[in-house]
């Protein structure tokens, strides 16, 4: 086989909690994760080395670029003896609260997979996936899925998703490892899961609106009250339910129709927009 492109999809959090902090420095959360049509793109292709590309400027080159630590992992757990070049087109915002930096990792496994024709199955993926990064075991399946544990712990859901999505990305990065450590934790205490929720209420935003809630919103909104002022924008232009993303900046909106287009672009002049049909 010459080269294997794949599509690595965006993710965003339709609720997020972060329950405790773990004896191992990281935090037990809930989430649904839910793919979203926004996608980096990847190739592979046979090397002496391991090389990476990208046109990306904000994408790191050194030990923390997660296609490179990916690469390195399936070729050592597999004991294959050439290298790869992997080509990374970016489209997701880094930084974001997107998982563009764990759904490429994913992606690089997955092409490699099939590059080297190793024949081994998700599940697999999945335990390589866990050591790279907490959110990299979703996107090697994908969809909608319920995630629990660090957030490698993977429950797929089957839904019928109702709404065309709008991601509103106000060009403020921010590092997951700070969101985390400056959180003050929640109680949680006596909730339904947010699985329950999620599947009682995916067609009825009035009550996701009630009970869905996003812990490092708090937190990002004191910091950066623009990200807070896209939300009630959202609900303004039409969204039926917002929310962030994860640990941020991005803010996403469900909507039945987009009849608003050009409104929605102009009143997020400057941020970056992505109407998701
Ligand atoms: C917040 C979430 C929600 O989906 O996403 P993003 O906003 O990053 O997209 C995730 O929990 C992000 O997962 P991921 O981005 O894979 O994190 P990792 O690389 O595993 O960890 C980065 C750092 O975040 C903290 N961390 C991460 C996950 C977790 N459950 N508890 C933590 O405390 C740790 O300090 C860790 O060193
Ligand atoms: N392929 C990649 N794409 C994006 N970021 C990457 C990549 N590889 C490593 N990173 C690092 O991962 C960090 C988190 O990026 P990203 O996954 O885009 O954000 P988030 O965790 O908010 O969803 C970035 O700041 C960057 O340093």
């Amino acid at each position: 086989m010459e080269s294997v492109k794949v599509l690595s999809p965006a993710k965003i959090n339709i609720g997020l909690r972060v329950l405790r902090k773990r004896p191992d420095g990281y935090h037990d959360i809930e989430t649904i994760f839910h793919e979203v049509k926004l996608f980096d793109e990847i190739e592979v292709e046979v090397s002496d080395r391991i090389e990476f590309e990208t046109d990306s400027s904000e994408v790191p080159l050194d030990f923390e670029n997660l296609c490179l630590r990916s690469a390195r992992i399936f070729i050592e757990s597999f004991g294959i003896h050439s290298g790869v070049r992997i080509f990374l087109k970016k489209v997701i915002p880094v930084g974001a609260g997107l998982g563009g930096g764990s759904s490429d990792a994913a992606g690089v496994l997955k092409a490699l997979n099939i590059l080297f024709e190793t024949g081994a199955d998700g599940d697999f993926l999945c335990e390589l996936a866990g050591l790279i990064g907490s959110d990299v075991p979703f996107f090697i399946r994908g969809g909608t899925a319920y995630a629990t544990g660090r957030g490698e712990v993977i429950e797929p859901l089957q839904v019928d998703f109702p709404y065309k999505i709008v991601l509103v990305y106000p060009n403020i990065k921010i590092s997951t490892a700070w969101a985390y450590g400056n959180l003050k934790l929640r109680d949680h205490a006596g909730k339904r899961s947010l699985k329950e929720i999620f599947i009682q209420y995916i067609n009825s935003p009035e009550n996701l609106k009630m009970e869905i809630e996003n812990d490092f919103e708090e937190l990002v909104f004191s910091h950066y009250p623009e990200v807070g002022k896209i939300k009630a924008k959202l609900y303004e232009l039409g969204a039926l339910f917002s929310l962030m993303s994860g640990s941020g900046s991005t803010v996403f909106g469900f909507f039945d129709e987009i009849r608003n287009e050009e409104e929605i672009l102009s009143a997020f002049g400057g941020y970056r927009v992505f109407i998701l049909r």
